[in-house]
């Protein structure tokens, strides 16, 4: 199973940058990962909540494969313990999914069509982090998922 972390804009910090790229090389021992970054709305400024929404709503969509298993980083998802978040990795692998895509909204969110074609929502807590934050948390949980499954010395409960 491949993993790729679909986000919107560029991290402007170099330190979140650094660790996210620490986590994305040790995550790629265990499995196929990526971050795709689509390039933040031009002109955003002139757009409403609702506009902005629909065109990165937009440019998700049109970057997934018929085959990928989409689900969106949403305060209002599911929550998971790490130990649970590993045994939902493991069970995407047993189901044969192809390629496991989670998904970092804009500043507002996602737009209706985007939570209509999502297959699942994960909450990484109640409370809301930056976009660019949110990079990280899912990069080194899942990272920490993997030694999870492996019983590597990482993770102690
Ligand atoms: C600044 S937040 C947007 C908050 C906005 N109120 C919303 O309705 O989604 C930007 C993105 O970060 C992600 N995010 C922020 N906090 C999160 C959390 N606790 N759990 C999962 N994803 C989160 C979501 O993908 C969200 O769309």
């Amino acid at each position: 199973m491949n993993i790729k972390i679909l986000a919107i804009g560029k991290t402007d910090s170099r330190e979140l940058q650094e660790l996210i790229d620490i986590y994305t090389k040790r995550l790629n021992f265990y499995v196929k990962f990526q971050i795709d970054i689509i390039p933040d709305i031009k002109n955003s400024k002139n757009l409403s909540e609702a506009q902005q929404k629909e065109k990165e709503g937009d440019e998700i969509l049109k970057r997934l494969q018929p085959t990928d298993l989409l689900v969106l980083l949403d305060e209002k998802g599911k929550n998971f313990t790490s130990v649970q978040f590993a045994d939902y990795l493991q069970k995407k692998m047993n189901a044969g999914t192809k390629q496991l895509v989670f998904v970092i909204g804009g500043p507002y969110g996602f737009s209706e069509q985007v939570y209509k074609q999502a297959q699942g929502k994960i909450s990484l807590s109640l409370m809301t982090f930056s976009h660019q934050m949110v990079r990280l948390f899912i990069t080194e949980q899942i990272y920490r998922g993997f030694t999870i499954l492996r019983n590597e010395p990482y993770h102690h409960q």
